[in-house]
């Protein structure tokens, strides 16, 4: 399917819908201002660039469900971004739109595409589920045989271009759509593809883990506060050592193990706090954490009994 700088419609702009809104616009105006910065070189840009400046978005359509949520939603997103709402802003976002981002909760999404007007709208475009638990072959029943249903997992910090994104492909998708998704997610962050069974896990570890990540934090400022440090100071220490541990990991490429070790001196206090959290069973209630959100995961497309 062809895909030339498409409009993108939002169906169910909440938080993961504004953050993925957010992020691409951000990451636009940071394009746009770096072309501008180089008008020299700019008749040297690559037949490659040219491509992929096509595979941006053209512009937003974000549908909500109700009047007052439309209201806000225009304040937060600016004029950038055309607002819709209720079942007549569907029909028309979908229909306006060259790719369906759906966002809704899992469980109204069924709902949401059988609603009138929006399997015909949705004829030979492409439909990305957020939709945790709603899998590929549920989206491409509930939709036309010509949509290109592609399912991706991405995650909150999508927002700040921080993100973590999963992408899995439906049976009838082609070339030009993952590359585009792929563009999408990939300017909001990290971006693999991976096959759709796996996704439940990703949900549980990707999806949900940055609520998990934000407990642990919390919990290491609160020791910080325990000890007398100001809450502020002992919140940006706690972040700053999580984001440093975990680039370390991604710049380098080393074991996590390996550099728990190199910042444990012998008799010192590292290896006094790791035994406290191993009474503490901290390694087998993280796994368990990730093991009972993707067994969650897995029934919320499902249909309630
Ligand atoms: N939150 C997260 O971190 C992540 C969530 N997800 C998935 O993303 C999806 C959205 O989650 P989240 O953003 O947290 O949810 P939110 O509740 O924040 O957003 C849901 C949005 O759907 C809108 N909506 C409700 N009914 C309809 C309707 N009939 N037609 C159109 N829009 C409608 C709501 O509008 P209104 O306000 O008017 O009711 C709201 O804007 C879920 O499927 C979830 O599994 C995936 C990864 C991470
Ligand atoms: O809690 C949830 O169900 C969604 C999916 C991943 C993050 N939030």
């Amino acid at each position: 399917m062809p895909l030339n700088r498409p409009t993108i419609c939002v169906l169910g702009c909440g938080t993961m819908g504004i953050a993925i809104i957010r992020g691409t616009l951000d990451s636009i105006a940071g394009a746009t201002s770096g072309q501008s910065d180089s008008s020299q070189s700019s008749q040297l840009v690559s037949e490659q660039e040219e491509q992929e400046d096509l595979l941006r978005p053209g512009g937003f359509i974000a549908c909500v469900s109700h009047k007052d949520s439309a209201a806000k939603l225009s304040k937060t997103l600016g004029d950038q971004v055309k607002v819709l709402h209720g079942a007549a802003g569907n029909v028309q976002g979908v229909s306006e739109a060259d790719v369906v981002l759906l966002c809704t909760k899992p469980q109204i999404a069924k709902a949401v595409l059988s609603a009138p007007g929006i399997r015909e709208a949705l004829k030979d475009k492409l439909l990305v589920s957020i939709c945790a638990g709603v899998t590929i072959e549920q989206l491409q029943s509930w939709t036309t045989p010509t949509t290109i249903v592609i399912r991706a997992m991405p995650n909150t910090p999508c927002k700040i271009r921080e993100g973590m994104t999963v992408l899995s492909c439906g049976p009838n998708t082609d070339i030009q759509s993952m590359a585009f998704t792929t563009k999408i997610f990939s300017t909001l962050g990290r971006c693999r593809t991976l096959d759709e069974k796996h996704l439940d896990a990703v949900t549980a570890l990707a999806g949900s883990g940055p609520a998990f990540a934000c407990v642990m934090l919390e919990a290491l400022a609160d020791g910080g506060v325990m000890m007398g440090l100001p809450r502020d100071v002992a919140t940006e220490l706690a972040a700053q050592v999580l984001q440093g541990a975990a680039r370390m990991v991604l710049t380098t490429g080393a074991h996590p193990a390996a550099i728990k070790d190199s910042v444990t001196t012998p008799g010192g206090c590292t290896i006094a706090g790791l035994l406290t959290m191993e009474d503490g069973r901290i390694r087998s209630t993280l796994a368990r954490t990730i093991q009972e959100a993707t067994t969650v995961a897995s029934t919320l497309g499902r249909d309630k009994k």
